[in-house]
């Protein structure tokens, strides 16, 4: 399978691209200049597109992906904020903009031609949304709202509305500040990390009503741990047997094993990592975590152990300057 990285440094306003071999090295493959500090970024579903959300002009940079993996930018779209958070929905026809300080998410279609273009609708007077996740459905967009302590739910519809959900949305406990959210395989688990008390709360999907209820919260973080908690990002690998999720105060990765069902989330251990992880991710063939440390400037591969999930660093890369982001493409051409 052939992979490749991409790693959004703001404040050097640079995306960094490298080639992912089989064994985890990575070879430099192009260094992209962008026109603003680039933040989120998300991978079109057909893996033809980039989009990454720029500031202090707000705005959506749609690049082609070539053959290769290397970018060439294509478009740009106006945002109403600044953009926090980037995702598109699981048909690749809309992108989601999560904006933290403007108390907005914004929906954007995108063209034939994969452009993001401008927003049609703009969902207003949410407290602080610092993602928009769009659940297996393709049907139900899930907001956390980390001031709200609340994941707010709105249908979203083929024609890229999104309209108040009948259940309003799912509480968290109070502070917890539910922030990015990672879905199991199987499609009836949703899992959220909370950034202000680094906990990870699961939701189950009712078989029968299609609604999420909390059945686990989740303590991340070493039992010693006393300083103030800031936890950041969560993924699970494409198996579904091992959750990551990051704190970046303490510069850890927790690893936490999930039960057969997906139901039931154990913590394992914890990784020391890059400083300050904002960001970071899985490969496609879930063999390796991929962390970018804000203050670090730099990256780190790790190797997933496959029967205990456990990490071990196998290299770290430079990048530009305040990494934040990390995105992983399978090439199909
Ligand atoms: O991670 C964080 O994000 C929010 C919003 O960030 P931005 O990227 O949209 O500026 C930030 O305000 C918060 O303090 C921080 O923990």
């Amino acid at each position: 399978m052939k992979q490749v990285v991409y790693v959004a440094s703001p404040e050097s306003q640079q995306i960094h691209v490298f080639r992912l071999g089989e064994n985890g090295e990575l070879s430099p493959l192009q260094i992209v200049d962008v026109p603003g500090q680039v933040q989120p970024m998300v991978i079109h579903p057909d893996g033809h597109r980039l989009y990454v959300g720029v500031r202090p002009e707000f705005g959506i940079l749609t690049y082609r992906i070539d053959h290769e993996g290397k970018l060439e930018q294509a478009g740009m779209a106006p945002l109403p904020g600044s953009p926090t958070h980037v995702g598109t929905d699981l048909q690749g026809r809309f992108l989601f903009s999560a904006s933290y300080s403007f108390n907005n998410v914004s929906i954007h279609p995108i063209n034939e031609e994969g452009i993001v273009t401008a927003p049609i609708h703009v969902l207003e007077d949410i407290q602080a949304p610092h993602s928009a996740n769009i659940d297996p459905t393709n049907q139900l967009l899930m907001i956390p709202a980390l001031k709200e302590d609340r994941i707010r739910l709105f249908d979203f519809s083929l024609q890229g509305a999104a309209t108040p959900h009948h259940v309003e949305a799912l509480k968290t406990k109070t502070g917890a500040g539910p922030r990015h959210m990672a879905f199991h395989p199987n499609q009836h688990f949703a899992y959220c990390i909370n950034e202000l008390d680094s906990s990870v709360d699961v939701y189950q999907k009712d078989v029968t009503s299609g609604e999420y209820h909390s059945v686990q919260s989740l303590n991340i973080m070493p039992a010693d741990f006393k300083d103030t908690r800031w936890a950041a990002d969560i993924h699970i690998t494409p198996n579904g047997k091992f959750l990551y999720a990051c704190d970046r105060t303490a510069s850890l990765i927790s690893v936490l094993s999930v039960s057969e069902d997906g139901s039931v989330l154990e913590l394992l251990g914890h990784h020391a990592t890059q400083t300050q992880p904002r960001g970071f991710n899985i490969d496609h063939q879930g063999q390796f975590v991929i962390t970018a440390g804000q203050k670090s400037d730099g990256i780190e591969v790790a190797k997933i152990d496959q029967s205990s999930g456990a990490l071990t660093t196998l290299k770290e890369y430079p990048v530009g300057k305040g990494p934040m982001w990390v995105s992983i493409l399978e090439v199909r051409n």
